[in-house]
């Protein structure tokens, strides 16, 4: 049994979320590559890997179960925005093979990181992107993130990267009442859904946004 993977496996459990071992062993390996890489790469503040797995693995993982449910499992393309270490956007594409997977950030070091992580986790369909998401102009299906911005400019600095019918998938931590009352007129929320995250006391929500029918 290696480090960390009693807490895992009781995480997956109370998310109910059910995972191949190659998967399981797949989340471990990509934990053990961020604190390999975070010293160079400045990947993440949250440094004991007790901590990481809640913080930022757990925490991740809780959006699989709600991601799946929008798509019915239909191959989409994902683009997470600002991904720094690839927070959910590596989980997601470990969860679900069907999912293409973009992960974009500003900084270089991170971006590469992610092309690292694909290549060592034989993640074909992750890919990261060295860019401000504004200069993006490819359309996917679920655009998310996590810790990235307000949810007026997330939307709006994202907003050419939207598919036709597609949907923003913010992380958020209490429910962001003032944010979403600052959203721009052409934007809606369908749905702020309330996540509970294993060993993690606090409030987390999904909110799910899409343009407005004109
Ligand atoms: C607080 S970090 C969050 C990282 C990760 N999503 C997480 O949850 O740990 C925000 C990230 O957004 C990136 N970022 C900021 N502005 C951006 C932009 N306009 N386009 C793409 N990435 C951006 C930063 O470089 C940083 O890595």
């Amino acid at each position: 049994m290696r480090a960390l993977e009693t807490p895992l496996r009781d995480g997956l459990a109370a998310l109910n979320l059910s995972l191949s071992d190659a998967q399981v062993g797949q989340l471990l390996d990509y934990q053990d590559l961020i604190q390999k890489w975070n010293k160079v790469y400045n990947l993440t503040a949250v440094r004991e890997p007790a901590d990481m797995l809640t913080h930022h693995l757990l925490d991740s993982l809780a959006v699989v179960a709600p991601l799946r449910r929008h798509t019915g499992g239909r191959p989409i393309r994902l683009l997470d925005v600002g991904s720094g270490a690839g927070l959910p956007g590596v989980v997601i594409a470990i969860c679900c093979p069907e999912i293409s997977v973009s992960c974009v950030d500003t900084v270089a070091k991170k971006a590469a990181f992610i092309q690292q992580a694909a290549v060592a986790l034989r993640l074909a369909h992750l890919r990261g992107l060295h860019a401000r998401v504004e200069t993006l102009t490819e359309r996917y299906d679920v655009v998310s993130s996590r810790a990235f911005a307000s949810l007026a400019d997330f939307v709006s600095w994202s907003g050419d990267t939207l598919a036709e019918q597609g949907v923003w998938l913010a992380m958020k931590g209490r429910h962001p009442a003032d944010e979403i009352a600052a959203l721009p007129a052409g934007t809606e929320v369908f749905h702020v859904e309330q996540l509970t995250v294993p060993g993690l006391d606090a409030e987390r929500c999904i909110v799910w946004l899409r343009r407005k029918a004109s």
